[in-house]
């Protein structure tokens, strides 16, 4: 073994020799690719000539103007591809490989040496592959098989073979540490090693260590939709993240890292997960939550209430007297019924009841609401809703351009022209003679016709109402919305099932909340879905492929409404119905209804049993607060039992979690969280700790993931982890309904290797099913 490990470490030193040389080379060129862009970027100016004088010189310049930016966007990728290629050269110096395998291909005489890591390199000759990229064809046996018969897939088909034996490697700063012959299970050895570590301020890569099941996520590439049903900890985020480098490598011609986009649960995640893929060597793709796209859509007309101000309120409001209305409002208008109610509305709208907005100029009705609505209900009924939408916005044009024309001898035109500034003058002197090809020192020459300059201010009073028929505002879309909820039987023709017993008051606020000018976040989608059935859908065919962590929080609604907005894009679905904390979701909710989405057979459900993040006693005893817990598998890895403490007043509370804090501070932990139920509890504990040095509060809209000792709501610590978490509250009076056992179940689960639970009085209920022996008391 010793000659054998020396023998290896050669051969790291060899493979890292030539890693050097190729980063001492690509440096070189990398710099002077830099000056190039520099270059062009200082000088851009000095290389076009600016001339608009004639058309001819106009379309010089303007041609002069691309060929530079041309150059420009040239030398900035070259640079850009170096740079890429660079770091992970330099990543690769540290640790150019992490796994072999030994595999003699069928028909081929000589066993080959198939050793693994973050990216292809070859020889000088490039003939030789010294290692291979993770993602290559080949690879797939290192993380599919064990010793014996094997096969990958490639391009030209099915490379079968006999694996003779797989091993792991551990090189730090080019040095080997360890290698294992893991003939069983890929890396155990090395999986310990790396989740026995502490947390740190990104997530982390896990090409190492990647498991058969979750292979089978990477590189899963048929249908249009992928759901993956896992474990807290499983790694579902981890494998998503994987899957996107593995899809940026096998399409590297075709597909951009802008053309994904992963719809993350916040803007803390999003900078959480933001480092691996540059640790790959990608470049991350497009991060957005779903209210950041709410608020784009929706933000001009209305304030968007955030899904978290509406879990708070779930979480908190319960003695107000409208809780129950609101929740039963929030599930229904998340529900399949709901939306089939608001698709029958818009069907019924093209016979009755569509609602427009006077068209105003001047303060006055230049066409009435009354007129655009028998025009567009005279229309001829076969067309299409969107043809029937085009034919009245054209005669609403010409209906304009009529009344356009009229105003033109309107006292009213006269008396603007009077009160022109001397500068609105000249403007619209020098703007008149250019039109009428006065050019140079002979536009003073032109004399400026009254009519004219009437014509010209007339036409630019109009210009903003051309732009509200584009735009369609005249169709009154927060009236239609509201038409729906103005009597409680209104709805009733176009939804089957029953309505929930609180929709009378469920009507009633969201008419008022309306009229304040906001919209409830369980409004947002269904509002955004209606006003694209009626408008026609804003799709965007160029994004390939979406991924959504954290599936669970969202509608069946909001697939749809996803699913229609990127009509070309293959799905990627990440979820653990376990935590699903917001109210929308039922206790009946599953993943059966997002087959629907694509149908059986675009559609594959891959399911992860093993739980990586936290020690197999911290699993023991978090499974058993959610059914079903047999399917969750831990793996093999020691750490003390969790502990709850009885405490007797808050108080004493909160010189426990003091001295606590300083314990686990002492033991190493870099990152440790005191989880509250709510952003309410959150504030009290944060001012009542903060004699804790350093402590932090992450607040609803905190952009950054923080190390550390951290007072946080269960809410916002979904997706992340922490060395040791404290469980500020586990007592009866806070967590004090079944519906708060998937938001207790979240936050005992971001526990890495510590997981500690006080409760002032008696302990919640939820923790009746957990065995004493799956934690200690005091
Ligand atoms: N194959 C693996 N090798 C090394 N670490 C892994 C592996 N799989 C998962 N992990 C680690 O386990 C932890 C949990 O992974 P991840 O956050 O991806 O799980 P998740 O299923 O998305 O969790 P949750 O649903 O609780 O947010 C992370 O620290 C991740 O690095």
């Amino acid at each position: 073994m010793e000659s054998t490990f020396q023998h290896e470490q050669q051969r790291v030193d060899r493979v890292t020799e030539i890693i050097e040389g190729r980063i001492l080379k690509l440096g070189e060129d990398t710099t002077r690719q830099r000056n190039e862009v520099v270059k062009i970027r200082k000088y851009f100016w000095d290389e076009v000539k600016v001339n608009v004088d004639t058309f001819d010189d106009y379309l010089e310049t303007i041609i002069g103007l691309r060929q530079e930016a041309q150059a420009l966007a040239v030398s900035q990728s070259t640079h850009r591809l170096s740079s890429k290629k660079l770091s992970t050269l330099q990543r690769m110096k540290k640790s150019p490989y992490f796994g072999r395998i030994d595999f003699s291909e069928e028909g081929v005489p000589t066993e080959e040496q198939i050793y693994i890591g973050i990216s292809t390199l070859t020889d000088d000759s490039g003939e030789d592959f010294l290692v291979y990229d993770w993602r290559a064809p080949i690879s797939s046996i290192y993380y599919d098989h064990h010793p014996g018969m094997a096969s990958y897939v490639t391009p030209g088909g099915v490379i079968h073979g006999r694996l003779e034996k797989k091993w792991q490697y551990l090189i730090r700063d080019g040095v080997l540490q360890s290698m294992f012959d893991t003939s069983l299970t890929i890396g155990d050895e090395i999986l310990q090693i790396v989740l026995g570590k502490g947390t740190d301020k990104h997530m982390h890569n896990i090409v190492a260590t990647i498991q058969q099941e979750q292979n089978r996520i990477i590189r899963h590439d048929s249908g249009r939709l992928l759901i993956v049903h896992g474990a807290a900890g499983s790694g579902k985020t981890s494998a998503a993240l994987q899957r996107i480098a593995y899809l940026l490598y096998k399409y590297r011609d075709s597909m951009s890292a802008d053309q994904i986009i992963l719809f993350s649960p916040n803007s803390l995640f999003n900078n959480y997960v933001s480092n691996v893929l540059p640790e790959l060597g990608e470049e991350n793709m497009q991060q957005v939550t779903f209210q950041e796209y709410l608020n784009h859509r929706l933000s001009d007309g209305f304030k968007v209430e955030n899904p978290y101000e509406q879990l708070e309120y779930v979480l908190t409001a319960e003695n107000t007297s409208s809780y129950r209305s609101r929740v039963e409002g929030i599930r229904f208008k998340a529900s399949t019924p709901f939306f089939e109610a608001i698709e029958s509305y818009r069907r019924g709208l093209e016979t009755s009841k569509m609602l427009f907005k006077d068209i105003l100029f001047r303060g006055k009705p230049i066409v009435t609401k009354q007129e655009i609505e028998d025009i567009f209900y005279s229309s001829d009924t076969s067309l299409r809703f969107h043809n029937r939408l085009e034919k009245l916005k054209d005669w609403l044009m010409k209906r304009v351009n009529e009344v356009r024309k009229n105003e033109l001898t309107k006292p009213w035109v006269e008396e603007e022209i009077e009160l022109l500034s001397d500068e609105a003058y000249h403007k619209a002197h020098k703007h008149l003679a250019k039109k009428k090809g006065f050019k140079g020192a002979a536009v003073a020459d032109y004399e400026m016709e009254p009519t004219e300059l009437g014509r010209l201010i007339v036409q630019q009073r109009f210009k903003p109402l051309r732009k509200q028929i584009e735009e369609n505002a005249f169709i009154d879309m927060k009236g239609i919305y509201k038409q729906l909820f103005t009597s409680p039987q209104y709805i009733e023709q176009w939804i089957e099932g029953d309505l929930p017993a609180e929709w009378q008051s469920i009507c009633l606020t969201t008419l008022s909340t309306i009229d304040e000018g906001k919209l409830l976040y369980e409004d947002a989608t269904p509002y955004l879905l209606l006003n694209e059935l009626i408008q026609g859908f804003q799709t965007n065919r160029t994004i390939k492929h979406i991924v959504v962590d954290e599936a669970q929080d969202y509608s069946p609604f909001q697939f749809e409404y996803l699913r229609r907005l990127f009509p070309t894009a293959k799905m990627t679905v990440l979820g653990d119905f376990n935590q699903a904390i917001f109210a929308h979701a039922s206790a009946r909710v599953d993943f059966q209804v997002l087959t629907g989405l694509f149908g059986p057979e675009n559609t594959e459900v891959v399911n992860l049993s093993r739980s990586y993040r936290s020690t197999k006693p911290i699993i023991e005893f978090t499974r058993q607060l959610v059914p079903n817990s047999e399917q969750i598998i831990p793996f093999e890895r020691d750490g003390e039992h969790p502990v709850l403490t009885k405490l007797a007043s808050s108080g004493e509370l909160h010189s426990c979690i003091t001295s606590k804090v300083s314990e686990l501070q002492n033991v190493g932990y870099n990152t440790i969280a005191i989880i509250c139920k709510s952003g309410e509890e959150s504030e009290r504990a944060y001012n009542a700790l903060s004699g804790i040095d350093g402590i932090k509060h992450v607040r609803n809209g905190s952009m950054e993931y923080e190390q550390g000792v951290v007072v946080i709501p269960s809410y916002l610590a979904k997706g992340i982890e922490f060395d040791a978490v404290i469980i500020y509250d586990a007592s009866e009076h806070v967590y004090n309904d079944e519906s708060l056992r998937r938001i207790f179940y979240t936050a005992c689960t971001r526990a890495m290797h510590y997981l500690q639970l006080y409760c002032v009085g008696e302990p919640t209920n939820l923790l009746e099913g957990v065995s004493n022996e799956s934690y200690v008391q005091n």
